[in-house]
């Protein structure tokens, strides 16, 4: 079998010490294979984003093993997208001079920057708005223009931390088809967090389930749905029963913990 792209091996983190430690992460175990998108959900602070900034490097565990592709994570790297509910566009740069600020770093030259620009920006259906401004854009084409630009540096993974949270339902629901429609093209490593059930079910391989107190594994669920996926899938009696199971594991362990 291919080595998977993502492990968690027995990865606990610790925050604080002595009597005011937290355990937000206990004993988790999982492997994310390549070209796979999983969706993480659970309630809030059981510790989605700190296994999350774990993988990016912005954090470390206090004992067990963070590998990508098989090597530990000892900080950020340009192989590790990760993109926040905030887009984080500069202001004073049009669209496609954000999208070209990380090949900047990586000394690509103009032409090729400017060409990779466009190509990602033509992936996310951006291509006409590479001359405005982000302020000229509505919330959900800013969020287009940051995985636009999180896609041209060319990690192999991609972190994406609530990244359609403060978008409205149907713009949500747009992004999300656009997101497919961008993987099925250039298929990355997606690791998705979401509080959205039907978002976690709608995008994802497998849905990972924590639990809170302290944060832990409580169940993975294989979405066991055709791609490319579109509006019928969401509502077939197949995705219904899908999404029924992850709202069961989520909800109802957290109402008996209650
Ligand atoms: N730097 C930190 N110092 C202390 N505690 C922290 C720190 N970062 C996170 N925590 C705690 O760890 C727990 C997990 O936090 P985390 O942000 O990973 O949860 P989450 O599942 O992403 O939550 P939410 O859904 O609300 O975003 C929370 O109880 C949080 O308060």
């Amino acid at each position: 079998m291919a080595e998977p792209k993502i492990s968690f091996r027995n990865v606990s983190k610790r925050f604080g010490a002595g009597d005011d430690a937290f355990t937000a992460i206990q004993n988790l175990t999982l492997d994310i294979e390549d070209g796979e998108i999983v969706t993480v959900v659970g309630p809030s602070g059981c510790g989605k984003s700190t296994a999350m900034n774990m993988v990016a490097g912005l954090i470390s565990q206090s004992s067990g093993e963070v590998l990508v592709d098989g090597k530990p994570v000892s900080g950020p790297g340009p192989d590790r997208g990760v993109i926040f509910q905030q887009y984080a566009l500069f202001p004073w740069m049009t669209v496609r001079e954000n999208v070209e600020f990380g090949l900047k770093l990586q000394k690509l030259d103009k032409a090729e920057r400017r060409e990779r620009a466009l190509h990602y920006l033509g992936l996310v259906g951006l291509a006409d708005f590479a001359d405005f401004y982000p302020k000229t854009l509505s919330g959900g084409m800013k969020q287009r223009c940051a995985i636009a630009r999180a896609y041209a540096v060319n990690p192999t993974v991609l972190l994406m931390d609530e990244p359609f949270g403060a978008l409205d339902a149907l713009t949500r629901v747009k992004l999300q088809n656009q997101l497919l429609d961008t993987w099925s093209k250039d298929k990355r490593t997606v690791m998705f967090i979401t509080h959205d059930v039907d978002e976690a079910v709608y995008i994802a391989h497998r849905v990972i389930v924590l639990a809170a107190n302290p944060g832990r594994l409580q169940e993975i669920i294989d979405v066991d749905l055709p791609f490319p996926r579109d509006d019928e899938i969401r509502l077939s009696p197949e995705f219904a029963a899908i999404r029924n199971r992850v709202w069961r594991a989520v909800y109802h362990h957290d109402a008996q913990a209650a």
